[in-house]
């Protein structure tokens, strides 16, 4: 049978440099555990538009069609700023969730014991912290039309983006949602602007009818975003599932990234429909940008790239043990108080590098066997 096939794009920024320390992972798993992928590599964001002038070529793009999954890095990055909106870095990656229809990411915040002294939230309100954001990522206002920067009658300007959701988007994102409840703990909370967004309103309607005729079995409530943002500050382990929009997505799964001590361990899954294999078509990417302050330094943290291997490996590989394995080895680790810089307190001390953190994972996967 043929090996499973993986997309590797780096991107650019700490993209290549984390991206380097899953490439250990991959090799560990194929010289240690005879699993071997068919790794291609090719260019996304920032360095595809030095290289072809587009931020995400067409073969690219039909590579990504074809694989059984596609794991990113990163893309952007100041030098780039000033491109043409329509090339700028963050495009290609919108263009691979748009057209492989991305619709559901999930975004999880696990809080490892090791970490909870470490966030800037009291222990005991992160402290064993599992929840997951499963964030809309096809449609609303990334995406809505009419959008632009257009000139107004006054000799002014205004620019438009456009909150649109149809209620099959809304449907099929909360089915995604109660489907993951149901192998957790079965709770699901629905977050958006019903009171002051008819987009909103139509959201809040459409989950409760999937829940009432498709899901009654599974706990529904609903919050106003604002409120949900400061939940999860207040008490975020009253949460299992979130199920919100695109930007409103966006917006939680960073703040919700401190409930776990930084945004270099949250990694994410993004799935489509199933495909001829019987396996959603995926991207898995870590939930933090570029980080163009720390690039090119070793600073950088792995773990949620590397979490976003074990994701690929749980959801296209079918191989839920070597993820566990994986996931475990991260655990121990952080156990054994290896950290890199961004999992260091003000009072400082001694940080891993980007490698040296790789490193130390493998080397808790040798000792997992
Ligand atoms: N999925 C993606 O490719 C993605 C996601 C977010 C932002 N971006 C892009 O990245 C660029 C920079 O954006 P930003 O600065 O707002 O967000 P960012 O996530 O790149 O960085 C925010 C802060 O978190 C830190 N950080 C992020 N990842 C880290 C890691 N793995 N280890 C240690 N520290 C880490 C950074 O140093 C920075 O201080 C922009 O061009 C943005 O559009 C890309
Ligand atoms: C880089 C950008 C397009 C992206 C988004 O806004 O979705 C990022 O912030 C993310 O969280 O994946
Ligand atoms: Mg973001």
């Amino acid at each position: 049978m043929a090996n499973p096939s993986l997309l590797i794009l780096a991107g650019d920024g700490i993209g290549p440099e984390v991206m380097a320390e899953v490439k250990k992972i991959i090799g560990w798993l194929g010289a240690k555990r005879g699993v071997t992928f068919d790794v291609t590599e090719d260019l996304v964001g920032g360095c595809a538009y030095d290289a072809h002038g587009t931020p995400l070529h067409d073969d690219t793009m039909a590579k990504a069609m074809e694989v059984d999954a596609v794991l990113l890095g990163a893309v952007g990055g100041p030098k780039y700023d000033n491109l043409d909106f329509s090339v700028k870095p963050e495009r290609g990656l919108l263009r691979l969730r748009k057209e492989m229809d991305l619709f559901s990411n999930l975004r999880p915040a696990q809080c490892f014991d090791a970490l909870a002294d470490f966030s800037s939230l009291k222990k005991e309100v992160v402290a064993g912290l599992d929840i997951v954001i499963v964030r809309e990522l096809t449609s609303g206002v990334y995406f809505g039309e009419p959008r632009g920067i257009f000139p107004d009658n006054e000799g002014g300007r205004f620019g438009v983006n456009t909150q649109r959701y149809t209620t099959d988007e809304i449907r099929r994102v909360a089915r995604s949602a109660f489907e993951l409840a149901k192998r957790r703990n079965n709770k699901v909370c629905s977050m958006e602007k019903a009171n002051v967004m008819e987009s909103g309103i139509l959201w809040r309607e459409e989950v409760q009818w999937v829940h009432d005729n498709e899901y009654p079995e599974v706990e529904l409530t609903h919050m106003y975003a604002d409120n949900g943002a400061m939940q999860l500050v207040r008490w975020p382990k009253q949460f299992d599932v979130i199920v919100t929009d695109n930007l409103f997505g966006d917006l939680l799964s960073d703040c919700a990234a401190m409930l776990t001590g930084s945004l270099g361990m949250l990694p994410s899954a993004s799935l489509g429909a199933p495909m001829a294999n019987g396996r959603p078509r995926a991207m898995y990417e870590p939930v933090h940008g570029s980080a163009p302050d720390i690039a090119g330094q070793g600073k950088a943290n792995p773990i949620a790239c590397i979490l976003s291997l074990a994701m690929a490996l749980r959801y296209s590989y079918d191989m839920g043990d070597e993820a566990t394995r994986v996931e475990k080895a991260v655990e121990k680790v952080l156990a054994d108080g290896v950290r890199t810089a961004d999992l260091m307190g003000p009072e400082g001390g001694s940080p891993v590098s980007t490698s040296g953190m790789g490193d130390a994972i493998v080397t808790a996967l040798d000792a997992s066997l």
